[in-house]
């Protein structure tokens, strides 16, 4: 989650497009219109797990819609521009629309880079951990961890 041009897209494509050549793109941006979700799959500590990874529209006009995906959530990626202050402001607001789920202090914090693939895949390996750790004793669903969404240099995640 975040606001709009933060870089939610761009970490998404980074993390689960690895290998596309066109992973990142600073030439052009194209705001997500309503919901998007991509998929991977990795092993962790040798559990395979099927990552479901919503990246939800930044813009104001989708908002009802984006946080109508939050409550299935088992984590969430709070995305900022590291050059925008109102984008981190922003994230308060969007911490409020996700208050269901405990926000407790120790929050996993990583600066990233989609643009130079950094901290991507620690972000989201640590964030599945964390996920797998609370879910131990209720795994199901063949181990589908549900991200909804999640962009530019620095986010936050639990
Ligand atoms: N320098 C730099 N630019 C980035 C980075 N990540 C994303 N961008 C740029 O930020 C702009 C917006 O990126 P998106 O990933 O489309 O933003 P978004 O948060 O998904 O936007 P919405 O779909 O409107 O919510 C694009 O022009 C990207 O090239 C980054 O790590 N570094």
């Amino acid at each position: 989650a975040g606001e709009s041009c933060v870089g939610k897209t761009s970490i998404v494509r980074r993390y689960t497009e690895p290998n596309a050549a066109a992973a990142f793109s600073s030439s052009s941006y194209l705001a997500t219109i309503g919901i998007d979700f991509k998929v991977r799959c990795i092993t962790l500590n040798g559990t395979r797990v099927k990552l479901q990874i919503w990246d939800t529209a930044g813009q104001e006009r989708f908002h009802t819609l984006s946080t109508s995906y939050f409550r299935g959530a088992q984590g969430f990626v709070l995305v900022y521009d590291i050059t925008n202050l109102d984008s981190f402001q922003g994230v308060t607001s969007w911490m409020k629309d996700i208050h269901e789920l405990a926000w407790e202090h120790g929050i996993p914090f990583f600066e990233t880079s989609a643009k130079d693939n950094v901290n991507i895949e620690d972000a989201f390996s640590v964030l599945t951990l964390e996920i797998l750790e609370k879910k131990s004793c209720v795994l199901y669903d063949l181990d589908v961890v549900d991200l909804n969404e999640s962009k530019k240099r620095t986010c936050c995640a639990f």
